[in-house]
């Protein structure tokens, strides 16, 4: 069945998703196999794969590392182009909708297009908006593009919204990699409210209180990533 369905079906059986993200420039693959078994161990339910810029090859070179050891739905998160991997599973096809530079919105897809003919990948069409944590993102710098801010309710929620209107099947909220803290409860809320698609929350999520919190506003799937890079322990409080 396709991961798509899968995430919908999970949703509608009243099932939280939680993706950990593995930065391939920052993971060594050889932590592979005792990282994977933690995964395993704990309530995730996919993996993610992806970064702002990841040097050419690594990312197939870690997924196919960490297929050995997991049939979790490995999902790509690419920053770029050069991170499309036939490898995986599945690629959140993201668009930025939250900047106004055409490459991030379809340019890079355009480019995109001749490497998904030849892969067997699940290409799902995701809307992705970066907003403000108050300290400058990877993602805006390396997009050129700035973030909205947490008080603009009104344009992240229509920013969302606009991105259902065109089609795309999941909606993204990033908090920014690191970002000291999560996207706020209000911000969750009111872009759940207007939305029929899954919601990823990620960004600065580190504990499980933040990710009940995170639940219980409205995010269908969290996605955690610098937590485990700073300190597995996570894991720890994460048991299935
Ligand atoms: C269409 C294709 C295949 C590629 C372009 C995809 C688009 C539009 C991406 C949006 C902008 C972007 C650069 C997203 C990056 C997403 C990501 C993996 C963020 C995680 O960033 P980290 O690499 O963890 O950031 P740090 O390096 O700051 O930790
Ligand atoms: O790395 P963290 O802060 O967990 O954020 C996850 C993801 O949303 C980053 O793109
Ligand atoms: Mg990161």
């Amino acid at each position: 069945m396709s991961i798509y369905k899968n995430i919908l079906d999970a949703i509608t059986r009243g099932e939280k998703l939680f993706a950990v993200l593995i930065d391939p420039d920052k993971f060594p693959v050889s932590r592979s196999e005792q990282f994977i078994k933690k995964v395993k161990a704990s309530i995730a339910t996919h993996i993610f794969v992806g970064g702002s810029t990841v040097s050419s090859g690594a990312t197939e070179i870690l997924v196919q590392a960490i297929k050995k050891h997991t049939h979790l739905p490995i999902v790509l998160f690419p920053g770029d182009v050069t991170q499309i991997t036939d490898a995986a599973d599945a690629l959140l096809f993201l668009s930025l909708l939250s900047g106004r530079n055409p490459e991030y919105l379809i340019g890079k897809h355009v480019e995109a297009v001749s490497k998904l003919r030849n892969t067997n990948l699940e290409v799902i069409p995701t809307g992705y908006i970066l907003i403000e944590s108050g300290k400058e993102t990877m993602v805006s710098r390396v997009t050129h593009t700035e973030a909205i801010s947490r008080d603009d309710l009104q344009i992240v929620v229509d920013t969302a919204k606009a991105g259902e209107l065109l089609g795309m099947q999941l909606m993204y909220l990033e908090g920014g990699s690191g970002a000291k803290t999560p996207i706020t409860k209000n911000v969750i809320e009111s872009v759940k409210n207007e939305l029929n698609i899954p919601l990823i929350v990620g960004g600065g999520i580190r504990s499980m209180s933040q990710i009940e919190d995170t639940y219980s506003a409205g995010a269908d799937i969290i996605v955690v990533g610098t937590a485990f890079e700073e300190d597995d322990e996570l894991f720890e409080e994460l048991k299935k």
